[in-house]
């Protein structure tokens, strides 16, 4: 290819024809080159060439775009002929019509001006009208200025009203809303009605079924009262029987062994006799061979005499002899004779007594045999009889722990129960002529169970769970008692504490005069009762076991009542006992003494020990006063190896030490210190129930050393019964009042549920505890 003469550049007018006109200096790229620093040769032919590329292509698709174009035009020009063609064809037409629009055009312009002359006419009455109208205008607009200051009037009392009719609005809004409030409550309250109403009659309903069910457990109650009876009567029955049995069978037993004892004593005469049979036989067969013998002798002597006699040459002195030999053999014969027949005769007798002695043998022997058929008999009789009992015991157990509790409801109203004992009016007293302080009520709900209090001329009446008048004996005291210490023996922790001031009859009602049979207090008799019970569950496969512990609590220190102190020894005084409480819930103290008992005797012998070490001091108030907690722990481990049941309980008895005020008691030194001692710790055990009661958290059971002994009794599974006593005399009626106050707060107190505690036998425990 041939280039320009220019060494292959092209002038920009060129290029600027070939762009089609349009200036090239824009598309110049990096390191191009200006006119006028080239002298006209601007760009390189690369780049003329891709430029006249790019031009072509463009002029290409111009090409495409105008023959486009032109088809467009061409099918307008043919559509404008045919329009052509149509106006030629419809000019005829259309210039008829234009004539008859012309004509129309002058009948109209005709009309015009007809209309024209009645548009002046009327103008001019218009004018007068809007003459008139203007005046009227004028007069409207008086009145129109009229009405608007009328309407500016009416649209300030608008818009007063409409405030009014607003704040109208606003209170009926709150009026509605009220009554929307109003409707909404009455309808919760309707609703709440209906559901009251609902609830009312499921009340009834559930009333009508708690009567149905009370009534129902009244008829329980007395079929199980029945039951019980004759559960009673029938062990009574059966163990007067089993008595009697046990009677008969002893009898019987001894007329065995008498009869054995004759037996044997017939059988060893029977023995003799035979034996003194076979010497008489053996005699008589001697006597015989004797006889034999000498009946031959004789025989011989006879012939030797005949033959003598035939002799008559011999001797008459030899022959004198001879019979005087034969005489003696003669007689020696019969008297031998004699004895054979004596000993015949003895023999017969020997023999008759042989076949006597036989006879009464058999008749023995027979006698024995039926002897032996009666009493096993007996001994079958027997069996069931203490079956019977074993099975009357379990439902007395069962009857006294359940149905009892139930209805005296130690298991209804938690585990505390409260009694009170009104002690008689003592010398020291010294109320004859003062009037009484304490009575007791008569009427039916309240006679054993109220008791009221004068002072100041003002009544104050406490309800328990049974008073005690004065009169009450200490037997009368124990037998409400003997059922909750007869728990013990089924398992349970019972807990029997005497609270009231100082010299009201705490330790008289625990302990009771010692030595005397009826002034005995719970103490003793509970031990006799549960020794006497424990001989008579022996027989139903019952082996118990009984632990004894004593202590007192004295200025917040615990004491062991039952170490021995060697004369000068202050081991016990200074020894720490700690107490400690365990996972099981079971509380014991560290090296206290703990011995074990079997006999309630032994029991009153480690009683009249611990009395002696008692703390013990007199008082205003009383000659002889506690001065310390005393708490008796006797601990119950029973199994039974036939039924594999183990229980295991505790019978808690203290004697509280006695309230007092300072002032009354007239405590200086270390009394003092003792009474505010007494006094903090029998606050901490008011501080501890009254907290069960209400259920609180923290039961401040650490306060004091008795509240933290008896944690399990107070807060725990326990029976536990409070027994206040009180003094009648005039002068304790402020203390009295105290003591029956706090019993009425305690007896108001739920606190618990009483629990069993029975587990198999090989579960057994035997680590002593408190609770
Ligand atoms: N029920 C009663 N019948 C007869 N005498 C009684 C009775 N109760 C108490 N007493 C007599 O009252 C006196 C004081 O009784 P007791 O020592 O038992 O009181 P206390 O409450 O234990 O006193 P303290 O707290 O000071 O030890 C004693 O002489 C006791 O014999």
């Amino acid at each position: 290819m041939v280039g320009p003469a220019n060494g292959g550049r092209i002038p920009r007018q060129v290029l600027s024809v070939v762009n089609g006109g349009q200036e090239l200096g824009n598309r110049a790229g990096p390191g191009s080159v200006s006119g006028s620093d080239c002298g006209g040769f601007e760009f390189s032919r690369e780049d003329v060439e891709s430029l006249l590329n790019e031009r072509i292509k463009t002029k290409a698709k111009d090409k495409f775009n105008f023959k486009e174009k032109c088809e467009v035009m061409t099918d307008y020009i043919r559509r404008l002929r045919n329009c052509i063609r149509w106006f030629q064809a419809r000019e005829g037409d259309l210039l008829l019509q234009l004539e008859k629009h012309g004509k129309l055009l002058e009948s109209a312009e005709k009309k015009c001006n007809d209309l024209e002359m009645l548009m002046s006419e009327k103008e001019e009455e218009l004018n007068s009208i809007i003459m008139e109208l203007r005046k009227n205008c004028i007069a409207l607009q008086e009145k129109f200025a009229k009405e608007e200051s009328d309407k500016l009037a009416a649209m300030e009392s608008l818009a007063e009203e409409k405030d009014a009719r607003m704040s109208a609005e606003r209170s009926q809004k709150s009026i509605l809303e009220e009554l929307e409030r109003a409707q909404r409550e009455s309808s919760s309250a309707n609703q709440k009605i209906l559901s009251l109403n609902d609830m009312y009659k499921r009340l009834q309903e559930y009333n009508t079924s708690l009567q149905q069910y009370n009534s129902k457990l009244q008829s329980e109650l007395n079929q199980t009262n029945e039951i019980l009876k004759n559960a009673e009567k029938e062990k009574v029955a059966v163990l007067e029987n089993l008595s009697s049995l046990r009677g008969h069978c002893t009898s019987l037993q001894d007329q065995l062994a008498a009869t054995k004892a004759s037996s044997n004593e017939t059988t060893k005469l029977k023995e003799a006799l035979a034996s003194e049979v076979g010497c008489l036989r053996l005699d008589l067969q001697k006597v015989r061979d004797d006889r034999d013998r000498l009946l031959s002798q004789v025989q011989d002597l006879s012939a030797e005499v005949l033959k003598y006699k035939e002799w008559t040459g011999k001797s008459v002195a030899e022959l004198g002899n001879l019979t005087t030999k034969s005489n003696v053999l003669e007689a020696t014969c019969s008297s031998q004779s004699n004895q054979i027949k004596t000993l015949q005769e003895k023999l017969a007798a020997a023999e008759y007594k042989l076949e006597m002695s036989d006879v009464s043998a058999f008749e023995i022997r027979s006698g024995y045999e039926e002897q032996k058929r009666v009493n096993s008999d007996l001994q079958l009789r027997l069996a069931e009889a203490e079956l019977k009992l074993i099975e009357g015991e379990s439902l007395r157990k069962k009857l006294h722990n359940t149905i009892l509790d139930f209805v005296l409801p130690q298991e209804l109203k938690g585990n505390i129960r409260v009694f009170c004992r009104v002690r008689p009016l003592l010398f020291d007293d010294a109320a004859e002529n003062e009037p009484k302080t304490v009575s007791f009520p008569t009427t039916t709900e309240n006679i054993g169970r109220g008791v009221e209090v004068f002072q100041h001329g003002q009544k104050h009446s406490f309800m328990f769970d049974k008073v005690f008048v004065p009169e009450s004996s200490q037997v009368e005291v124990f037998v409400e008692v003997s059922q909750l210490v007869q728990s013990a023996m089924d398992g349970y922790k019972v807990c029997i504490f005497a609270y009231g001031q100082t010299g009201s009859g705490k330790t008289h009602t625990m302990m009771g005069t010692p030595g005397s049979f009826d002034d005995k207090g719970l103490i003793p008799r509970s031990l006799e009762q549960i020794f006497e019970s424990r001989q008579t569950l022996q027989n139903q496969g019952w082996k118990y076991e009984m632990q004894v512990s004593m202590l007192e609590i004295y200025n917040e220190t615990i004491r062991d009542l039952l170490t021995i102190n060697r004369p000068g020894s202050t081991e016990s005084g200074t020894k720490q006992y700690a107490i400690k409480h365990d996972a099981n819930g079971n509380t014991y103290v560290s090296d206290l003494t703990v011995v074990d008992v079997r006999s309630s005797r032994e029991v009153s012998f480690l009683l009249n020990r611990a009395a002696q070490s008692r703390s013990v001091g007199k008082t205003q108030m009383n000659e002889q006063s506690s001065r310390s907690h005393f708490v008796f722990t006797l601990r119950i481990t029973g199994v039974n190896e036939s039924t594999e049941q183990q229980v295991q309980g505790v019978l808690n008895l203290i004697d509280l030490a006695g309230s007092e005020r300072l002032s009354r008691s007239g405590s200086t030194g270390d009394r003092l210190k003792e009474t505010q001692a007494i006094n903090k710790s029998l606050s901490s055990l008011s501080d501890v129930i009254f907290a069960l009661a209400k259920k609180e958290d923290h039961v401040p059971f650490r306060n004091s050393k008795l509240t933290y002994l008896l944690q399990p009794c107070l807060g725990g599974d326990s029976k536990t019964l409070m027994i206040v006593n009180v003094s009648p005399a005039p002068s304790s009626v402020n203390e009295s009042l105290c003591s029956l106050r706090f019993a009425a707060r305690v007896n108001a107190c739920e606190i618990g549920t009483p629990r069993r505690q029975t587990s198999s036998v090989k579960q057994l425990d035997a680590r002593f505890s408190y609770g």
